[in-house]
């Protein structure tokens, strides 16, 4: 954001309008198959309207309820499904082309999992199922045509039952936590990543690029965390296996730059009731766990290529 100075302070404004949700279907007569996005877009407009802060002049603002509205016009104004990105990317070259006060306009979209059901195998036309893992996208786009973009999932849930441990670590006076090599492993996925397009005329113009990216990505996060299906793969940490996870992400894919993961250790406690009378019955074998969210552990960790702009 760039800083003015007005009357002798540093001055920063962005505005803009956060949670404007829209549903958007599409059918197609041909097949009488329909598709249906639901999205949550925020707007910032970093955009030439001091007069507003500092002299009662709106003259230069664009309102926030105008940002909303075109969220929902340029929604119908698209005649074929899109990815989130495309239209988080045609938002903003909107606001930066049809603004003059407009210099750069920042757009975050996140994508309601919603995938089409299979009814005794078949495709269904119109029904759709909440899936798991919200898509993100963030678009920053300047009037020089300067391109930040970056797409994520977040709370992808995830669990196993085994191959996860956590050993080694600091004992002190106040550790109690003891050393294991058969624990759960659970957590919700928050990925971040940043493509290392820089322009608009930079990114592959095929019109599912985005949405094939994301779901490579969270097919190899997945791949990771978990392992080959018979045998899985041992963790050793939340932490190792993030950094796993992250270094596949940008060793299998050059268009990203750089990844953020965030994974919280949503512990499973053993069960383990001493009963002095029956001690077969309550003896904890890996079996009976006691599901906790809070407190959770929270690890989360960047990797970029050493050149990146991250
Ligand atoms: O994988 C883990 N990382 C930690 O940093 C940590 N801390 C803790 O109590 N349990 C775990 N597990």
């Amino acid at each position: 954001m760039s800083a003015e100075i007005v009357e002798g302070f540093k001055f920063e404004q962005r505005h803009g309008k956060d949670r404007v949700r829209v549903g958007r279907v599409w059918k197609d007569p041909s097949n009488g198959f329909h598709y249906f996005v639901e999205w949550n877009v925020g707007i910032r407009l970093l955009s030439n309207c001091l007069n507003s802060y500092v002299r009662d002049d709106n003259s230069d603002i664009v309102a926030t309820d105008t940002m909303k509205n075109t969220v929902y016009v340029k929604a119908k104004e698209c005649q074929e499904p899109l990815t989130a990105e495309a239209f988080a990317i045609l938002l903003a070259k909107h606001f930066t082309s049809f603004y003059k006060q407009v210099c750069t306009a920042i757009v975050k979209i996140e994508e309601k999992p919603w995938k089409r059901i299979h009814v005794d195998g078949q495709p269904h036309r119109h029904g759709f199922e909440l899936g798991s893992g919200k898509h993100l996208t963030e678009v920053i786009l300047s009037k020089s045509g300067a391109l930040k973009i970056s797409s994520g999932i977040e709370g992808l849930a995830l669990l196993k039952t085994t191959q996860s441990g956590f050993e080694g670590f600091i004992r002190d006076k106040y550790t109690l936590l003891p050393e294991t090599r058969e624990r759960m492993l659970a957590t919700a996925v928050t990925a971040t990543w940043r493509y290392s397009f820089e322009s608009l005329h930079s990114i592959p113009s095929g019109p599912t690029y985005f949405t094939d990216s994301y779901s490579a990505v969270r097919k190899v996060l997945l791949d990771t965390f978990f392992g080959p299906p018979n045998v899985g793969v041992y963790s050793p940490s939340v932490q190792s296996t993030l950094y796993q996870m992250a270094k596949a992400v940008l060793n299998g894919f050059h268009d990203i730059s750089s990844i953020h993961l965030k994974m919280p250790n949503l512990h499973f406690l053993p069960v383990n009731l001493p009963n002095p009378q029956n001690p077969s019955v309550v003896k904890f074998a890996d079996d009976v766990y006691l599901p906790t969210d809070e407190p959770h552990g929270s690890i989360e960790a960047s990797l970029s290529r050493i050149h990146s702009r991250m």
